[in-house]
């Protein structure tokens, strides 16, 4: 149990507004004596990895679902999503050569902000939803009432997660021999999935010819894969932060990185002073109105003895406002001398409501984004860090265009995403080609 860490009372944008307080203690003093998630050292590890992003010798691809929900934590599904993102990041290391620092959006994204506080539909009026680990997604009022036990159980789905996704990336799964296996079923008959099986092929004959010349490295069995979320709700990410043993620091142990989102960056907020405070890797999403001032006052807050790693700025401007908001923050923060990690999230700033209603995202503009993040890089010599998607490993129309080309009209026939509209796994393979083009005319170290 720890009942020693004491956080300054400062006020916390997007938090949920727990009707009983008592109910809240109680799930909160449960999260405390649970065991923690991911290890202190594995953090520290994450930060290594991201500083080589930062200095552009790897490259961060960060994917997964907008918003994990409990039902959804099945095998088969965390397995798609895995596949998806090994898939994506066999392309960008193969395309471009560079070393791919893999972390899944998952085994903890259950924490949605959201811009408006509540939802009506014909006239019937209810809180929204914040994500599984606050309350349920039917519209319903009684399952919208934010229900602290949600967060115990955050706790077990990501445990239960996790301990998959360990499973399938240090037990052979994700073995680099089995790089056709993760290109079955539908995917496989795309034209992405035919470019992905020629990548796989040219894999395979190097590696017959590596084991031919007697080399069968141990780093090609296993895949090294952290996991990140949106640090939300803050009764959530404190009652999981731990004083590391080895060290004395401080640690959110519920995932590997946390990220501050768009909503809840102020300087003077409670999520940015929670970030301050741990030592894990930590993200923050910058939107179009961030000043380049601001980002340097976040650098200097959030990572003041200037740790490569430590910091990475997601940007999210949207497609049509990239090329010119990004360069000033990007000049401002090289000339501060921060050693950030660039990330590109090219999801957030895209999207629109379709006429049907569904919020979507199109394909076009997402890659039209990356394009300009590498554009800006390339411009002012800076590297261009990682990508940060959500996507799902299934077949869904929720994201717009493609080659596959989802239309609006077919938007409904697999509209299943909890909060916003993610890649279905061709598009997310699609994007990496896109990807390691762009990769390869990058800036180098
Ligand atoms: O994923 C990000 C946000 O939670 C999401 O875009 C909010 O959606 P809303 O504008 O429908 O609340
Ligand atoms: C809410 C999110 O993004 P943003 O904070 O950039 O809107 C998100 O990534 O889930």
């Amino acid at each position: 149990m720890v009942d020693h860490i004491s956080w300054p009372d400062l006020p916390a944008a997007q938090q949920p507004v727990w009707p009983d307080v008592d109910a809240l203690g109680t799930a909160v003093a449960q999260l405390r004596t649970l065991p923690p998630l991911v290890f202190a050292g594995e953090c520290d590890n994450l930060t290594g990895r991201l500083a080589q992003a930062a200095r552009g010798e790897a490259f961060v691809l960060m994917g997964g679902d907008c918003a994990e929900t409990f039902d959804t934590a099945t095998a088969e599904d965390i397995r798609a999503k895995l596949k998806t993102v090994l898939q994506m990041a066999i392309v960008l290391t193969y395309g471009a050569s560079l070393p791919v620092v893999k972390v899944g959006r998952m085994a903890g994204q259950y924490f949605k902000p959201r811009s408006k506080a509540v939802e009506s539909r014909d006239g019937v009026e209810m809180t929204s939803y914040y994500g599984d680990g606050v309350n349920a997604l039917p519209f319903q009022v009684d399952g919208r009432v934010p229900d602290p036990q949600r967060l115990v159980r955050s706790y077990h789905t990501a445990s239960a997660t996790l301990n998959l996704v360990r499973a399938f990336t240090q037990g052979g799964y994700a073995d680099l021999r089995q790089v056709h296996a993760w290109n079955q079923d539908f995917v496989a008959e795309t034209p992405a999935g035919d470019r992905y099986e020629k990548v796989a092929g040219e894999i395979d004959r190097a590696l017959s010819f590596m084991a031919a010349c007697g080399a069968d490295p141990e780093e090609f069995r296993r895949v090294e894969f952290y996991a990140g979320h949106e640090a939300l709700v803050l009764d959530y990410e404190k009652a999981m932060t731990r004083i590391d043993s080895r060290t004395g620091d401080l640690y959110d142990v519920s995932g590997h990185f946390v990220w501050i989102g768009e909503r809840t960056r102020q300087l003077d907020g409670a999520h940015v002073d929670f970030a301050a405070r741990i030592s894990n890797p930590v993200g923050v999403k910058l939107g179009p109105t961030t000043t380049p001032e601001f980002a340097v006052e976040l650098c200097e807050r959030l990572n003041p003895e200037r740790v490569p790693g430590r910091l990475t700025l997601i940007t999210r401007m949207g497609a049509g406002t990239i090329r010119e908001a990004l360069p000033p923050i990007v000049e401002k923060v090289t000339a501060s001398g921060h050693p950030v990690v660039w990330v590109c999230d090219p999801m957030h700033g895209n999207t629109r409501e379709a006429a049907s209603g569904h919020k979507t995202r199109s394909y076009d503009d997402v890659a039209d984004e990356v394009r300009g993040f590498f554009e800006v890089h390339k411009q002012l010599g800076t590297f261009p860090g990682g990508i940060h998607v959500e996507l799902t490993g299934d077949d869904v129309t929720e994201c717009v265009g493609g080659t596959e080309g989802v239309t609006e009209d077919q938007l409904g026939d697999r509209y299943e995403t909890a909060c916003d509209p993610r890649l279905n796994r061709v598009q997310s393979l699609e994007l990496a080609f896109d990807v390691a083009d762009f990769l390869l005319d990058r800036p180098r170290p």
